[in-house]
């Protein structure tokens, strides 16, 4: 992510409001010099008339172009803001899964939510800031030279020692900015935790705890933000101690010399004038400084985010072109999923599977069984490529995923997860997610495959129902059975099905059971499950166990041939059922 390209991109409107601010500026400090001229003209009784006229059209031009300066200024930040967060949802809709795991989903929010704003607003404010300021000053400063530069060095010895001061306030507003973002970022994840969780608080009467940890990180931020606001709070009082005392110089000063005839009453004035108009700039620099201060630290955080690692940036496999790769495997291994020699760690030295070798034939159903933490759920995330193997080559009808686009690899593999989650929306919506050109005759077909259409058949507003937030309106069966509706619609080559029937009472089980038979008979369905029911009528059968894979074939087979096949059978399936 590319702030600077962001900020590029909006140039022309940032340009136009800086130009307008200059050209403000410019009346602005045309005011004073025209009230002198004004002062002179009345002294010597001369025509007031051009100078009243120019006054006039100064202060038109003053205003007119503050306004526009403000408007176009803001317009330029608010479309960097939307930028920064049009790009930001898209590199983490695109991030890798276990950089995204990592992160807290808290912290992603207060980053993409108010730190852009913060960052984007702030930048694009001080920054127009800054070089009007600066012009003001110069100019103000080239002016007052021209009037009298004895009372001009007066003037810049008093509010260049505030000015030191101010930017040592500014340094400390950053310091405890970035403080008091990290805090914010903590309790916003404080509360994304405990409201994902709130049933579970509540049956463990945690709610008094909780609440007082979301004080504790709430107190937090509230420390870190009064340090900012003390902060920026001295800022603009220490210029105007400056300010005050320069007045108090250059007014006692200035009136002995005009008394002495050394220094004209206009001049006086006009000095005065320029010394007011100064002390506005000269704050707003420094508060702008502040605020890109501010905004730094809030860029510095939109930025690490902005870095997180995108899928297609991984690296190809082998650079084998994939057309060629996938004759050459078509003719020799047209598996519909073939692991090849497949090692995976999440950490470097903790092996989740090891040599992991298994092919599954285009169609039927294979079931993956095995204890808990025997790294099943990992082969899936491999097959979608959520996970890239450290060590091996995984094949979908012959061709190594490594080298596959992955919109390619993921419209051929359908993957129903433990807890399907649903989207937003209607049933239908959520049914045609991944293909949202199914037609109604196969919408109806996929829904009589999961069993659902009699379910959907007696809502009111059938297919249009609203489910609410993540399928509220769903029991864990219904949610499921949707999930493998729309996995089914999307007519991959492959589905993936994560203890589906885990939820599903006998009835249900025994129809999706059907579906998941009648779907083996045109594409490979590979299970993962628990439930004997469901795995005695599979294919073949892959037994798991810590990372490897220790044996394969029918249940009967296994039964008669595996040590941990049958006790698992006994164990998990019950005794009596081991047998069927
Ligand atoms: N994101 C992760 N980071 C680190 N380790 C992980 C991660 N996900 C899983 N593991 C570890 O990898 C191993 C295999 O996990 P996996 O979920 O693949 O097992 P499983 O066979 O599907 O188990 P279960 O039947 O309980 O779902 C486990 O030891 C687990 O602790």
């Amino acid at each position: 992510m590319n702030l600077r390209e962001i900020v590029r991109r909006h140039r022309a409107l940032l340009i136009i409001g800086i130009g307008m601010g200059l050209v403000g500026a410019a009346a602005t400090l045309a005011q004073p010099w025209m009230l002198g001229q004004l002062i002179e003209a009345v002294s010597l009784d001369k025509s007031v008339v051009w100078p009243i006229t120019f006054i006039a059209l100064f202060f038109i031009t003053d205003a007119a172009m503050s306004a526009g300066h403000t408007y176009v200024i803001g317009r330029a930040g608010e479309s960097i803001v939307f930028d920064a967060r049009r790009i930001l949802g898209g590199r983490l809709l695109r991030s890798r899964i276990p950089h995204f795991a990592r992160l807290e989903h808290g912290d992603i929010f207060s980053r993409t939510v108010s730190d852009t704003s913060i960052a984007c607003l702030v930048i694009a404010q001080a920054l127009a800031q800054m070089v009007t300021s600066v012009f003001m000053l110069v100019g103000g400063i080239v002016l007052m030279a021209m009037l009298d530069w004895l009372l001009l060095l007066a003037t810049v010895g008093c509010l260049g020692l505030a000015s030191v001061v101010a930017l040592l306030l500014a340094r400390q507003v950053r310091v405890a900015a970035l403080k008091n973002r990290e805090n914010v970022g903590a309790f916003g994840s404080g509360l994304q935790r405990v409201l994902g969780a709130l049933t579970t608080v509540k049956a463990s009467r945690a709610e008094e705890r909780e609440t007082e940890e979301l004080a504790r990180l709430a107190e937090k931020a509230r420390r870190s933000g009064i340090r900012v606001t003390g902060f920026s709070a001295l800022l603009t009082p220490t210029m105007n101690v400056g300010t005050q005392l320069s007045l108090a110089v250059v007014i006692s000063w200035g009136m002995a010399r005009v008394a002495t005839g050394d220094m004209p009453p206009a001049d006086l004035t006009s000095f005065v004038m320029y010394l007011f108009y100064l002390v506005s700039p000269l704050v707003m620099l420094f508060m702008s400084i502040g605020q890109a201060q501010q905004g730094r630290a809030a860029v510095q955080r939109v930025l690490e985010l902005g870095a997180i690692p995108q899928e297609e940036e991984e690296d190809r496999h082998d650079g084998v072109p994939a057309e060629r790769d996938a004759r050459e495997k078509a003719a020799t291994a047209p598996a519909a999923v073939r692991f090849e020699n497949v090692s995976f760690g999440y950490h470097a030295d903790v092996p989740v599977l090891r040599d992991v070798s298994f092919s599954l034939p285009r169609k039927g159903l294979t079931a993956i069984v095995g204890p808990s933490g025997a790294g099943k759920t990992t082969t899936f995330q491999l097959i979608e490529r959520f996970l890239s193997p450290d060590s091996g080559t995984i094949r979908i009808a012959g061709r190594d995923i490594a080298g596959l686009r992955l919109g390619e690899l993921r419209s051929q593999v359908g993957y129903v997860e433990q807890d399907a989650p649903m989207m937003r929306g209607t049933i239908r919506e959520n049914l045609t997610y991944a293909n949202p050109s199914a037609d109604a005759a196969e919408v109806a077909r996929a829904l009589r495959l999961a069993s659902l259409d009699g379910f959907v058949g007696e809502l009111p507003q059938g297919l249009d129902t609203d489910l609410g937030e993540r399928g509220a309106g769903l029991s864990g069966g219904q949610r499921q059975r949707l999930a493998i509706a729309r996995t089914l619609l999307q007519r991959p080559d492959v589905i993936l099905l994560d203890e589906v029937t885990a939820h599903l009472d006998s009835d249900t089980e025994a129809a999706l059971r059907d579906a998941m038979l009648e779907a083996a008979g045109e594409c490979a369905v590979l299970a993962i499950a628990h439930r004997l029911s469901t795995i005695v009528r599979a294919d073949r059968i892959i037994v798991m166990e810590e990372g490897r894979v220790r044996a394969t074939g029918t249940h009967r087979e296994l039964i008669a041939s595996d040590e941990v096949y049958r006790r698992l059978a006994h164990q998990q399936f019950g005794a009596e059922d081991a047998l069927i």
